[in-house]
């Protein structure tokens, strides 16, 4: 059976969702949601863990080194017998140690169609700030393997959604979100099955 941690900075909406809707594409016995993972004391996918009866692990990264975090990292990660990693609106670096020793095993999903607006200071609403900013007619949605590099590992999967002159960073994130609770799980599942 495959454990999955889940890593999340905010609120955790995709994090709710692949709970709900992990087993609708792949068997408990298969896969499972061991452990959700935050660096946010006070992240709301921590009451989303606990609503799910998930156990949660906080994680301290401030001031510590590149060395010390791999240590917290590899720590978790064996406390749950980790197989996959999953970074649902995780916004601090995985170290590259950790990248390494999970090839092809840590995906992300991205609120922007890389390589464009991607890579350090691009997240959460700042990337749709910046999608509006320059004009774009379209945004969408990049799940993608994690390397040692932001945002830079093979893209696995896109898709999009106009950007109307109207749009506010606000009602583009929500255009963005729509396009990752139809589509991250399912993808989830098929990298799942697809490494079987
Ligand atoms: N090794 C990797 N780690 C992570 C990746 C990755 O591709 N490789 N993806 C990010 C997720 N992400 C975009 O999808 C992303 C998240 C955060 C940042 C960023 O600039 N973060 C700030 C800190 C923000 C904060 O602490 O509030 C920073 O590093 O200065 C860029 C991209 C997850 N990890
Ligand atoms: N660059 C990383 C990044 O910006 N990730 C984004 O954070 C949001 C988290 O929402 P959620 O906490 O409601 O799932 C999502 O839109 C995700 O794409």
């Amino acid at each position: 059976m495959i454990n999955i941690a889940l890593f999340a900075s905010g609120a955790g909406s995709n994090a709710a969702v692949i709970i709900k809707t992990l087993h609708q594409y792949i068997t408990p016995q298969e896969a499972n949601v061991a452990v959700i993972i935050t660096n946010n004391e006070n992240a709301g996918v921590i009451n989303i863990a606990h609503a799910n009866n998930i156990p949660v692990a906080i994680i301290n990264l401030k001031k510590k080194d590149e060395a010390a975090q791999t240590d917290i990292y590899q720590t978790v990660l064996e406390q749950y017998n980790i197989d996959f990693i999953v970074l649902a609106g995780y916004l601090k670096k995985i170290p590259a140690a950790i990248t390494h020793a999970f090839p092809q095993q840590i995906i992300n999903i991205h609120p922007a169609l890389l390589p464009a607006y991607g890579g350090p200071g691009m997240y959460g609403t700042k990337v749709h700030e910046a999608v509006i900013a320059a004009g774009e007619q379209q945004s969408g949605i990049t799940i993608h393997y994690v390397d040692e590099v932001y945002d830079h590992g093979a893209i696995i999967f896109q898709a999009t959604c106009a950007v109307e002159a109207t749009d506010t960073p606000d009602s583009l994130a929500q255009k963005i979100h729509q396009l990752e609770h139809q589509w991250f799980t399912k993808t989830i599942a098929q990298v799942l099955q697809s490494q079987k």
